[in-house]
């Protein structure tokens, strides 16, 4: 799904009601309308004292829209517009005329004293400003949205929470709980820094012009489970673990040969033919224990990685996680990058060497996926002052060596070439030990099994967050493990291919 700017996002709306040839009062209804489905879904006692807080603009004309669904569907609803400014939209203007007309609780803030007790009310809804915002926020819609910070109440944003920039930084705005964002996502919703504005987002449809958005041209994407399946490479009956791919995993020391198994097992439940692990000899005995699958091949040091030789030949690499930075193992890795060409998947230690030693990243094959968490990714291209920072210089860093950077997070986002794709799949449950090396193994076998790199790194990500949705009910997010991922890949290689279990 095409992520888009707030300039973009307004020619759509024109678009839509040209295309469409609907007013922009039905496309209003059309968008308060989603919200009301989700609402009342979501918040389903009428008992609920609702407080819905508009701005002047086509947001606040939502808001008011919405006011007048909910009190006609029984709900206790007080309306109020924060006139922070005399210009109000026709639409919004409409609103108000009709909220009053309907006898709906209504009542005009101006100024501080004129702002109402929020601890009278269970629910706040935030429609103050939607992609219309054009600077910091002052006056009167700054003290309301201080208030309402400051309440403790649920608040839920219309499209997207008051005083959030959609394409730059933000640093006051509405805290919202829940963001309900119309049919298309902002990256400002995404974003970690702005997570404590946005909540949980939700995006809904409001019939906006198919043609319109495939006119709209973007670098950017929210990853859909419908790419995903696409992306994904069909099981010949014919097939042969011969035919499957043969990974490699490279990691591990001594205390940490955990990370080789987890993410050798990982790999071959993502579906490679074979799974081979080179590790120091003290994980031979832990590899061949709990994961009989897999072939070991023992380096000649005990405790950890001093060379990396095999004769075997596999279809491509995992290589970093729990490997340690000693000397000798940055020596080995340095000559294994001198001569290997295979596809790659680099973690964890992997990751610290090469910020040492930056110099040897020319040494990577075009298309090798680096996947480091933010602590991994300072040290590779240095500090950023906020997200968007981050994001152009990780760009910057991922053309600059042809490589593709997924940066790990509650949303990842992958970077490939000129492309950014963002990965809402994935709880919580995640951050766990050993979930980054999971996710290692299953790129590393998505590359063997001959998936083009950039494919990998997305099927991989969305497949790797998808378990810990899938497993909401069943598994306790505080005691769902690394493990748990692994044996729920299948699960949702299902849910990807049959759309059976929803996500
Ligand atoms: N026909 C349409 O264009 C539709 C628009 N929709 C809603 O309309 C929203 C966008 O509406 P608008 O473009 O009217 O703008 P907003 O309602 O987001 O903002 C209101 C107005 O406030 C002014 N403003 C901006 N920053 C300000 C600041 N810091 N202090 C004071 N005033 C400021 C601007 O003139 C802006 O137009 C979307 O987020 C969505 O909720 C939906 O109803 C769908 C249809
Ligand atoms: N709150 C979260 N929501 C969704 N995914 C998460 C969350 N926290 C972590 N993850 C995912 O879990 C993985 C953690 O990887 P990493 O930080 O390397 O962990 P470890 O070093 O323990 O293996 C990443 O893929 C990350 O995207
Ligand atoms: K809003």
């Amino acid at each position: 799904m095409k992520i888009l700017s707030a300039g973009q996002i307004r020619e759509i709306d024109a678009k839509t009601i040209h295309y469409e040839g609907i007013s922009s009062l039905e496309l209003m209804k059309h968008a308060a309308g989603a919200f009301y489905d989700w609402f009342t879904k979501k918040y389903t006692d009428k008992n609920d004292a609702i407080l819905i807080l508009s701005g002047v603009g086509n947001n606040g004309g939502d808001g008011l829209m919405v006011a007048r669904l909910l009190h006609k569907a029984g709900y206790r609803v007080q309306a109020c517009v924060v006139e922070y400014s005399e210009n109000y939209t026709e639409d919004c203007a409409h609103n108000v005329r009709r909220v009053k007309a309907e006898n709906i609780p209504f009542k005009r803030i101006t100024k501080e004293k004129e702002i109402p007790n929020f601890s009278e009310y269970d629910i706040l809804i935030d429609a103050l400003f939607g992609t219309g915002l054009s600077r910091e926020i002052t006056g009167i819609a700054a003290e309301v949205i201080k208030k309402m910070n400051e309440s403790g109440k649920t608040i839920v944003s219309i499209d997207v929470p008051g005083g959030l920039f959609p394409d730059k930084k933000t640093t006051f705005a509405v805290e919202a709980d829940e963001t309900v964002t119309f049919q298309i996502p902002k990256l400002a919703l995404y974003l970690p820094d702005n997570y404590r504005f946005v909540g949980n987002v939700t995006i809904v449809n409001i019939g906006l012009s198919e043609k319109a958005i495939a006119e709209a041209s973007t670098n950017r994407y929210l990853i859909e489970k419908k790419d995903i399946r696409e992306l994904l490479k069909p099981l010949s009956k014919f097939a042969h673990k011969g035919t499957q791919g043969h990974a490699l995993i490279i990691g591990g020391s001594l205390g940490k040969t955990g990370t080789v198994c987890l993410a050798s097992k990982a790999a071959l439940k993502t579906g490679c033919g074979l799974v081979s692990a080179y590790l120091p000899k003290c994980g031979t005995p832990v590899i061949q224990t709990h994961f009989p699958e897999a072939m070991a091949i023992e380096d000649d040091n005990s405790a950890f990685i001093t060379h990396i030789d095999y004769d075997i030949s596999p279809n491509a690499i995992g290589i970093g996680i729990g490997m340690g930075k000693r000397e000798e193992t940055q020596h080995a890795f340095y000559r294994f990058l001198q001569k290997n060409a295979l596809p790659m998947v680099i973690d964890a230690d992997g990751l610290n060497i090469l910020s040492l030693h930056p110099e040897w990243l020319d040494l990577l094959p075009p298309k090798t996926i680096l996947t480091p968490h933010p602590k991994e990714l300072s040290r590779l291209i240095g500090e950023w002052s906020d997200d968007y920072e981050k994001i152009e210089k990780a760009t910057a860093f991922a053309q600059k060596y042809r490589l593709i950077v997924i940066i790990k997070g509650a949303y990842s986002l992958i970077i490939d070439s000129d492309n950014l794709y963002v990965n809402d799949s994935g709880t919580p449950a995640l951050a766990t030990a050993g979930s980054g090396d999971v996710l290692t193994g299953i790129i590393a076998s998505l590359l063997a099994q001959g998936y083009e790199p950039g494919h990998a790194a997305r099927v991989g990500v969305y497949l790797h967050g998808l378990t810990a949705n899938l497993t909401q009910q069943t598994i306790h997010p505080r005691s769902f493990v690394a493990s748990d991922i692994i044996d729920n890949i299948g699960n949702a290689y299902f849910t990807i291919e049959n759309g059976m279990i929803k996500k």
